[in-house]
């Protein structure tokens, strides 16, 4: 008895918890916890009721569609036919089982014909929210959020500011459109800018911001922030005498509204799973958020066989992709001393899973930050984790502080060296001044053997090592480590094989290109691109470290910031130094004159670029070998584009260039041979 009394009162939890989030996440626009921990509370508390049928009651979240239209401000409409949520699943094994149940159902209703054959539309799912869209004679006359599933908010004065929206169509037909309204990344990247410029609170993904947007009152608003708007249902599909879920999509695209263009043809279940696969990691690359794929029966006869639940249709699921924003605690904040001395906020996480990796540390920054997105330590916070981008904290959740929370104090002193520190430009810096400061030569030697730098091998650690035994003082004692070679080796750990690569990989560096030796020097302000522009107007170091500052002005690309800091480098005694000790190793400091004679007629005026994994050569060694030969390089497929080098494994590069038709394809093999 007290058992079941137990769990009664976890069931009642879970809902009441659940209540608030949907509150928070449909009335707010805004989210305590992450879309899988809400995820993983429904689930547990479907499986609590599944295993307990007398404590179900209609208005649990597991049977109602999220959000309701309670206190709206908009007027109510109820919708003809229900706007109805999706059912979800994060795995394979899920989708199986989905696949199985939709196939179990057809064969109940038709005894007999046990291998019913179901094919899938596969769509991308938009992260943003839900709108049904009125037609009558081709002119839009109303349109209405999703609410409770039954009864929508009326946003048609919203929706008309949305330029993706045909306001009339191209024919003259009465029909109920359901689409997403995203707010895509680039704008939400720039309302987010300036939200935290003005001291406003910051959405923490384009959903909450589409949500917040769409459910303005003052649709001037809602026409400043670019909109944009997907659809992806139609209506009344049967009763115009459509067969199949793509056939109307495709109808939709020619009465003018805007699709995704992704409904994939699954046939079987191994399609899906490549399709899954494939958007993965190709979702990476859309302008808009995707949350996940909806799998959809696509012959709409099945429809009204396969039927609904009260929350969710039977004819389709959404697969949802692994989430790279999660919940968790923020420790402590530690502080982290660059290269150049600037002290920098880092996050010390509980450790928690994103995307497929634990992540304990994300960035935080700069100190201003911290105040603007008013984060403390012992917050909840959430955290992100993009594809291959470092962690960053995006925003405290406040709503679940008990007072415990603790202010973040910004050091007086060096973390590493312990010197006073200077504040830059207001609070937004703060500056360890000591030359000699660990962390700061650390930062500098780092910088200085990168792969975009000196490419010189070895870590973070044997940096470290280095420096503690007094080997490396300044970078170019990298130069000097080989008459030290004996001494190397006898180190714990390292061997004489490793020392061996080390010390070729610092010879090798000698020879790199002045536009990358400049870049290494790690003079303030000038990266990659800076590197490449100023070694070619100077054509050798002497000549940049003679230009006065007019001289460097004058060069497009340069602005004062940048020639005050070139200029600057080469009048310090201590940098003009190590220089010369560089010069002396025979670091190549000029730009090699270019052979003319070498150009090959298949390769003048022609562009290049290669994709996937290559096997014979370096992607380096291909651009050099272009270069030499009177070919250019390029990032990007585009028409300009003239050969397009293959790997294993090519990617959406390949099939770019094959859509394009106009670029040449070519093996690693092939490549060669033009180049003899
Ligand atoms: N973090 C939180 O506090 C919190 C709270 C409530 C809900 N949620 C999240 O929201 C989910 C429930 O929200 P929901 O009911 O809106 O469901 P959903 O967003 O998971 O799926 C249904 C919706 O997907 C959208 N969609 C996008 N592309 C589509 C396409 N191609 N075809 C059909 N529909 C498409 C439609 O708007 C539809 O209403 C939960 O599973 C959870 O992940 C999170
Ligand atoms: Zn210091």
């Amino acid at each position: 008895m007290k058992d079941k009394k137990n769990i009664k009162a976890e069931i009642e939890k879970i809902r009441e918890e659940l209540h608030r989030h949907n509150y928070h996440y449909y009335e707010k626009n805004e989210s305590l916890i992450s879309d899988v921990e809400y995820d993983n509370l429904l689930k547990k508390l479907e499986k609590l009721e599944a295993e307990n049928p007398e404590y179900r009651t209609e208005s649990s979240p597991t049977l109602v569609v999220g959000g309701g239209v309670k206190d709206t401000k908009f007027t109510k409409v109820t919708h003809k036919k229900p706007m109805l949520s999706l059912s979800n699943t994060y795995n394979l094994k899920d989708l199986e089982d989905f696949d199985g149940r939709v196939k179990r159902i057809l064969n109940g209703s038709r005894a007999g014909d046990e291998n019913t054959q179901v094919d899938y539309a596969l769509e991308l799912k938009l992260d943003g929210i839900a709108v049904s869209i009125h037609y009558e004679d081709g002119r839009l006359i109303q349109a209405v959020t999703r609410g409770d599933g039954k009864v929508g908010e009326d946003v048609t004065e919203n929706i008309m500011q949305i330029r993706s929206i045909p306001k009339y169509l191209k024919e003259s037909v009465s029909v109920e459109v359901r689409g997403e309204i995203v707010l895509p990344l680039a704008e939400f990247e720039s309302l987010n800018k300036k939200r935290l410029e003005s001291g406003e609170e910051v959405f923490a993904n384009p959903r909450n911001a589409a949500g917040g947007t769409l459910r303005q009152k003052d649709a001037a608003i809602v026409g400043q922030r670019n909109l944009d708007a997907y659809v992806y249902y139609l209506a009344d599909s049967e009763e115009l005498g459509f067969e199949t879920h793509i056939e109307s999509i495709k109808y939709l695209e020619g009465l003018g509204f805007k699709t995704t263009k992704v409904y994939d043809l699954c046939e079987t279940i191994e399609d899906l799973e490549t399709r899954i696969k494939y958007w993965e990691n190709e979702r990476n690359n859309l302008d808009y958020e995707t949350d996940g794929l909806v799998i959809k029966v696509n012959n709409l006869s099945l429809y009204e066989e396969l039927g609904a639940t009260t929350k969710a249709p039977r004819w389709a699921i959404s697969y949802k992709f692994p989430a790279k924003q999660v919940t968790t605690k923020l420790k402590d904040v530690t502080w982290q001393v660059g290269r150049t001395g600037k002290v920098t906020p880092v996050a010390e996480l509980e450790a928690v899973e994103v995307s497929g990796s634990m992540v304990r540390r994300a960035s935080l920054h700069n100190y201003d930050e911290v105040i603007r997105k008013d984060i403390k330590i012992g917050d909840t916070v959430f955290i992100e984790k993009a594809a291959e981008i470092i962690p960053q904290v995006i925003k405290p959740v406040k709503e679940l502080r008990d007072g415990t929370e603790e202010e973040i104090i910004p050091p007086t002193n060096c973390p590493v060296c312990n010197s006073i520190l200077e504040k830059e430009e207001g609070l937004v810096n703060l500056k360890c001044m000591n030359p000699h400061c660990r962390a700061k030569l650390q930062g500098k030697m780092e910088y200085f053997i990168s792969r975009d730098a000196m490419n010189i091998i070895g870590g973070s650690k044997i940096v470290e090592k280095f420096i503690e035994l007094g080997f490396l003082k300044e970078i170019s004692d990298f130069y000097e480590l080989h008459l030290k070679k004996d001494e190397l080796e006898k180190l714990d750990n390292l061997g004489s094989k490793s020392i061996e690569k080390l010390l070729i990989s610092i010879e090798e560096s000698k020879k790199l290109d002045y536009s990358k030796t400049l870049y290494a020097l790690g003079i303030p302000f000038v990266g990659k691109f800076l590197g490449g522009l100023l070694s070619k107007e100077s054509k050798n170091i002497e000549n940049l470290a003679k230009m006065e500052v007019e001289e460097l002005l004058a060069i497009d690309g340069v602005g004062g910031k940048v020639a005050q800091s070139v200029y600057g480098y080469f009048r310090d005694e201590d940098n003009m130094r190590v220089l010369e000790k560089l010069k002396d190793a025979g670091v190549n400091f000029e730009i090699e004159e270019v052979d003319e004679g070498s150009h090959l007629e298949e390769f003048v005026g022609k562009t290049f670029l290669a994709t996937g994994k290559l096997i014979h050569f370096k992607r380096q060694e291909i651009k050099d070998i272009v270069e030499k030969l009177g070919g250019t390089n390029m990032s990007g497929v585009s028409k300009k584009l003239d050969y397009l080098i293959v790997g294993e494994k090519p990617g959406s590069k390949l099939k770019k260039a094959e859509e394009l038709g106009s670029v040449k394809i070519l093996t690693e093999e092939e490549f060669l041979e033009l180049t003899k």
